[in-house]
């Protein structure tokens, strides 16, 4: 071995195979020991045995191709620019991660509900609430992403049941913040090769907002998570899993027991494409996450303080927070009176 080889163990992230829950206590029981761990002591593993098939995937990935393929001026008929709800179409080099720019477009997606402004005396992160923008061309997309949202919906469900039940918490905590007003969120991501900047940076580093996110990645690579030593490591696609890390909600909820994993996107070098698909499980929108009862609680670290990412417990302003960063051309346009002064 080489001095300069990476540990083999901080290469490889968990594999954690959900179908072991349906398969009696005992195996039951070792799923939980699998995922305590992985929750606990990485915040990010490879989902297998979840049950989502290859027709249903391959249903998501062609109508996401063909998206991909539309003339840029079909595309940017999407614009988020023109979404108060910061739903649609974000061309590559308007997204910002830690200030700077992410070179990737991308597709938001949400629950199909209608507008909701918020009056004078409401939060503001009512504004996330509101109408998806589908391209007229591409009906297949709509239906493929919803069946998608749906699906993976109850994937995650299961998963944050075995995950909560795995630390000694009641596995139901938290239905009450989920149901019909749950606030899903699906990404359709490109990467276009890189930005030729020397940057790289396909996403800058970052948490997730909500609860849990399922990414389906394709097989170029490039998607890294920061672990325990500091440095940022591969996570290698592998074909059929799922990418599962925790969002900050469950830090909050924990008190920093199961960890936000801060990970990032490296682009892929030029004329090379990636495509991936982060689903983000995510309560409603007014949901205030209550502290975790769970026999570790006593030996929970806090969460995380970082000033320039303040951690909220109500989950509207939890995202409301990362989309006014994230989006400032949307931020501009539409909620220039939630903008701090610069
Ligand atoms: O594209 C990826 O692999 C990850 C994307 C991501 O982390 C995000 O959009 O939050
Ligand atoms: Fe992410």
């Amino acid at each position: 071995m080489t001095p300069l080889a990476t540990n083999p163990s901080h290469r490889q992230l968990p594999v954690i195979d959900l179908s072991a829950a349906d398969r009696g206590p005992r195996e039951r029981a070792l799923l939980h020991a699998q995922l305590h761990g992985a929750a606990h002591d990485v915040g990010f593993f490879q989902l297998v045995g979840h049950g989502v098939g290859e027709r249903e995937t391959e249903a998501l990935l062609s109508a996401m191709r063909a998206f991909f393929a539309l003339p840029e001026a079909e595309r940017l008929a999407l614009d988020n620019v023109n979404s108060p709800h910061f739903r649609g179409y974000t061309r590559t080099g308007d997204e910002r991660t830690g200030g700077r720019r992410d070179w990737r477009d991308q597709l938001d997606i949400g629950a199909e509900r209608p507008a909701r402004a918020p009056g004078p005396d409401e939060p503001a992160y009512w504004w996330l609430q509101g109408p998806n923008q589908w391209p007229a061309g591409l009906p297949e997309l709509r239906t493929a992403a919803l069946a998608w949202i749906d699906r993976l919906s109850a994937v995650a469900g299961k998963l944050l049941h075995e995950l909560l039940a795995s630390i000694g918490a009641p596995a139901g905590f938290y239905d009450p913040v989920f149901g019909e007003r749950a606030h899903p969120h699906l990404k359709l991501v490109r990467y276009p090769g890189s930005a030729g900047d020397g940057a790289g940076q396909g996403v800058g580093a970052h948490k997730d907002y909500g609860f849990l996110t399922l990414l389906l990645q394709d097989g170029v690579g490039g998607l890294q998570v920061q672990r325990e030593d500091g440095a940022f490591h591969d996570v290698p696609p592998l074909p059929g899993a799922f990418v599962v890390n925790l969002g900050e909600l469950l830090e909050v909820a924990t008190d920093g027991y199961l960890v936000a994993t801060n990970h990032r996107v490296v682009s892929p070098p030029s004329a090379v494409e990636r495509f991936s698909v982060p689903f983000f499980y995510n309560p409603r929108l007014d949901a205030r996450v209550e502290p975790l009862p769970f026999p570790h609680a006593s030996a929970a670290p806090g969460v995380s303080d970082d000033p320039a990412n303040p951690l909220f417990a109500e989950y509207g302003f939890n995202e409301l927070k990362g989309k006014l960063r994230a989006h400032p051309l949307v931020a501009e346009r539409h909620h220039a009176e939630l903008l701090s002064p610069a």
